[in-house]
């Protein structure tokens, strides 16, 4: 047909979109509509994120590890919620600068993450904007009808807990900048955790039976963990000084003449997509255990306490937080 580019609206969707789709709940891509199954014993549960260029990704950034970015962001609100994920809704805005080679890695992005989180996609909208590319995903799953734990069960005396490492997306945003120096290997490991996150689905699955509140932390540590507090109507308290780091977040804090300022970087940095939740003192074992299990590293960072709000300190002197995380204001 004279006028349609290589890149045009319905060759992405047909060529690069439609092998991607569910075997049959999608309709191949060719109707108006996809049609949700219902699972017995199960509530659907959905959500949705976007990231725009410029913003949540670097226009520079590969448009196959933005892919993943996009379903990993979405899969990390599943994983506080200790759903099994199904599938989703995919909005690709396309800035000028995605071609077809970009559209095709974009695809090729989600294929991967198709395989390595077991979803397909449902259907969704594309349409080409003058401005910075964006897209976003209505990410679908299951969770058993006797419900996920959700961000205002924490009691005064509970603990505060966090998986994996803090930080490394936030460093890893500097690394992808050319910000940091540190060795090249380094670098690599932290923009690839600001590129590629991995929501902890697995774990957040084991933890339901335990966590008394639960989130995903994307706009910084304290101020995820001030959703919690608030929903809970309880306050807060982290010891900055338990920040779990990686070995390449350690390299950089060891060049740093200001720890204090440095922990309160990575705790108020965001991007790091792990979990935060509230448990009892008396179930760390089992949460312990649960994270041995999948090998990944659990530490406690605070306690709950009476009150309102989150406090933080270092070596027990307070730190005044002046910004406690990412707001698109
Ligand atoms: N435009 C909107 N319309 C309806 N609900 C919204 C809208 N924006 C946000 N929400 C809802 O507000 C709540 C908080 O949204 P928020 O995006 O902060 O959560 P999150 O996805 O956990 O965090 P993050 O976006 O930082 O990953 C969610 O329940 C979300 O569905
Ligand atoms: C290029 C670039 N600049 C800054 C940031 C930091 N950042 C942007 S949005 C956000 C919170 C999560 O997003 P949302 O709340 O919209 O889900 C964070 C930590 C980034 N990722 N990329
Ligand atoms: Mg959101
Ligand atoms: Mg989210
Ligand atoms: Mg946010």
């Amino acid at each position: 047909m004279a006028g349609v580019d290589a890149a045009g609206e319905f060759e992405t969707i047909r060529k690069l979109f439609a092998p991607l789709a569910h075997p049959d709940h999608a309709w191949g891509l060719r109707d108006d509509v996809a049609v949700m199954p219902t699972r017995p014993g199960y509530d659907l549960v959905l959500t949705k994120d976007a990231i725009v260029e410029g913003v949540h990704f670097l226009p520079d950034d590969p448009l196959d590890t933005v892919a993943q970015k996009l379903l990993r962001v979405n899969l990390s609100d599943l994983a506080a919620k200790g759903c099994e994920p199904f599938g989703y809704l995919l909005a690709c805005h396309w800035s000028p600068r995605c071609g077809w080679p970009e559209r095709e890695a974009f695809a090729e992005g989600l294929a991967a993450d198709q395989k390595e989180f077991g979803i397909h996609l449902l259907g969704g909208d594309t349409v080409l904007t003058p401005g910075p590319a964006s897209f976003s995903a209505t990410m679908m799953g299951w969770a058993p009808k006797t419900g996920s734990v959700t961000r205002g069960g924490a009691k005064p005396g509970h603990g505060v807990y966090v998986t994996g490492t803090i930080g490394d997306g936030y460093l890893g945003l500097k690394a992808a900048q050319g910000h940091l120096k540190l060795e090249e290997e380094r670098l690599e490991a932290l923009a690839e955790h600001y590129r590629r996150p991995v929501p902890r689905l697995a774990y957040g699955q084991a933890v339901q039976g335990y966590a008394t509140a639960i989130m995903d932390v994307s706009d910084g540590l304290i101020a995820d963990l001030a959703h919690i507090a608030d929903a809970s109507g309880v306050a807060a308290s982290v010891q900055l000084e338990l920040l779990p780091k990686s070995a390449a977040a350690m390299a950089w804090f060891e060049t740093r003449i200001d720890p204090e300022a440095a922990l309160e970087q990575l705790a108020t940095g965001g991007d790091d997509y792990e979990l935060l939740f509230t448990a009892h003192p008396a179930d760390e074992g089992n949460l312990k255990r649960e994270a041995d299990r999948l090998l990944l590293r659990l530490t406690r960072v605070g306690t709950v306490e009476a009150g309102r709000g989150v406090s933080a300190t270092h070596l027990g002197k307070p730190v005044d937080i002046r910004k406690p995380g990412w707001t698109h204001d």
